[in-house]
């Protein structure tokens, strides 16, 4: 058996895992293939060529392919069955539902699907029906309706609101059809074991991002096709006994909360909505006063501070994962709850920030919180109290380099397994407080109009899209849903691969 490589990678050793073959074909071969090279003596050649996971710099990932060559018709066709084989033993997707939003980000997800994400799903034998999403809430109301035994996942074409969008679906189907109430907090959930996969095309793509480590379709495309499988904590979001959303990423209150609120009025803009509203919100420089109690994740070992992130196969994850569960034998959720301290810190707030994962995008490759791990059951609670605009410019710049932005006095990381926030103002609706000035919405302090204290609230952002309610609870909810994804790999041997064969092709 001879083999040939694409050119394009062309290097003396090539080792693939079977878990990332893409395909395997027979290749017919033409005259002129027949006359490349060493092939040339054979007098009859079969050949089959086997498409797999080529990867590059910055965890992207494309498809290569590798054709072998032989005499024998016989050991040929053995080979195209025994890799077939190995392939259907492996846990990838045959039949999906994808769902596309067209105006999502740049409103390219119908093109990016057909010319980028479709072709490798044909190459990879995947079937699929396809939902091009005709308005807000379609693909949820969708997945209450569908067969969805048929398929072995759901995959979404958008941003980060489409993603919100399939899984609110998906999780509210499971509850429903085990007749679980999602209004009650300490409901225990049913988990959803469908994966979703996620073809980038929004404006922000944090999740993509940070489950993957870029955001780009192909890569995404190729994770979902290797039938790769990532667990992912999710957050649900309760207004007393109201259940208002579940959340993956971000839940921001005070910046992120009014950046929210003003973009959506510039959808127009596309994904340079966010930058606008996020300079006007930056200059306006508002601080809400709130009480912020949570209950500190003591299950997991590790800390919003630590110097090593969440990585493909994360031992943290694992752990924390292990403890919760032995936890729950154990004592069951009640105790958990009943029994554990509550932290309780009243303050004025620039932001209010609770991330599950790390909320790396192209704005912050970082994130929000570099060391937040996408599956240990914790989110970390980020309190950016009041400061000038000169120190909070500070810590966004460090956003964007490799300072710690939680090294200012005015900032403080807790890592935590439930939290609660009333504002100022419902505190003091609450006990009857009759001062007309102080309930009039938007209303700034009457006694320092120049100090940008804002008496009135301000909105969630949950991942994306604004609460109704500004105090809410929250419980997250260990490894509740999968991804299609592995998590970020660890890309030094790949970057040392790469450069090597970038220095091999110089020579
Ligand atoms: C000087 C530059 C500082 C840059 C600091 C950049 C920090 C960026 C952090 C991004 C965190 C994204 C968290 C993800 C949230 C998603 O669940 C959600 C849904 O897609 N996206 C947004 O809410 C959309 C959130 C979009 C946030 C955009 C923030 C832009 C801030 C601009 C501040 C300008 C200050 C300039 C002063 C001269
Ligand atoms: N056909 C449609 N028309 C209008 N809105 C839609 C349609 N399909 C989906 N949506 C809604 O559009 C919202 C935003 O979509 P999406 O998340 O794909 O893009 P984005 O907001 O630009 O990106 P990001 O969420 O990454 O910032 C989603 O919350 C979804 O509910
Ligand atoms: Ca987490």
């Amino acid at each position: 058996m001879r083999m040939r490589q694409n050119p394009q990678f062309d290097r003396k050793n090539c080792f693939v895992p079977t878990s990332e073959i893409i395909a395997v074909e027979e290749t017919e071969l033409n005259k002129k293939q027949r006359n490349i090279g060493k092939w040339q003596k054979m007098a009859k050649p079969h050949a089959f060529t086997v498409y797999y996971v080529k990867k590059a710099r910055n965890h992207r990932w494309r498809c290569s392919d590798v054709t072998f060559w032989c005499v024998d018709e016989h050991l040929c066709n053995q080979w195209i069955q025994a890799l077939k084989e190995l392939l259907e033993m492996q846990s990838k997707p045959k039949q999906l539902l994808v769902y596309i939003n067209p105006y999502g980000g740049k409103r390219q997800g119908k093109s990016i699907y057909e010319q980028k994400v479709a072709p490798l799903f044909s190459l990879a034998s995947i079937s699929t029906d396809v939902v091009i999403t005709e308005h807000a809430n379609h693909a949820k109301d969708n997945l209450f309706e569908v067969n969805i035994n048929k398929y072995d996942g759901v995959v979404c074409v958008g941003g980060d609101g489409m993603f919100s969008e399939v899984m609110h679906g998906l999780i509210g189907r499971m509850q429903k059809d085990s007749g679980i109430d999602q209004n009650n907090p300490k409901a225990p959930l049913v988990q959803c074991n469908i994966r979703i996969g996620i073809i980038p095309a929004g404006s922000t793509d944090c999740i993509c991002y940070s489950t993957v480590g870029i955001s780009d379709p192909v890569t995404s495309a190729l994770h979902i096709i290797v039938g790769d499988c990532q667990p992912l904590d999710v957050s649900s979001v309760h207004h007393n006994n109201t259940f208002l959303k579940y959340s993956v990423s971000l839940l921001g209150y005070g910046f992120y909360g009014d950046i929210l609120k003003d973009s959506e009025k510039k959808r127009w803009m596309g994904p340079m909505r966010y930058d606008y509203s996020g300079l006007k919100t930056f200059l306006s420089h508002h601080y809400y006063e709130g009480t912020i109690s949570f209950q500190p994740a003591k299950h997991t070992v590790g800390s919003p501070q630590d110097k090593d992130s969440c990585r493909t196969g994360c031992y943290i994850c694992k752990k924390s994962e292990q403890q919760l569960s032995q936890q729950y034998k154990e004592c069951g959720l009640k105790h958990e709850e009943d029994e554990e301290e509550w932290k309780v810190i009243k303050g004025k707030f620039l932001a209010i920030n609770a991330v599950n994962m790390s909320c790396a995008c192209p704005r912050s490759p970082k994130g929000l919180s570099p060391a937040a791990h996408l599956a240990d059951g914790s989110a970390d609670l980020i309190l950016v109290r009041k400061c000038s605009r000169f120190d909070f410019l500070r810590y966004l710049v460090r956003h964007t380099n490799q300072d710690d932005q939680f090294d200012f006095s005015f900032v403080d990381v807790y890592r935590v397994k439930s939290f609660q926030f009333t504002s100022k103002l419902s505190e003091d609706n609450e006990s009857n407080v009759t001062d007309i000035g102080k309930k009039r919405f938007g209303q700034f302090c009457r006694d320092h109009p120049a100090c940008c204290c804002n008496i009135a609230s301000s909105t969630w952002n949950c991942d994306g899209e604004t609460l109704d309610s500004s105090a809410i609870q929250v419980r997250v909810h260990c490894q509740f849903v999968k991804l299609f994804a592995r998590g970020i790999e660890e890309n030094s041997k790949d970057e040392a691969a790469y450069s090597q064969s970038s220095i091999e092709q110089l020579l």
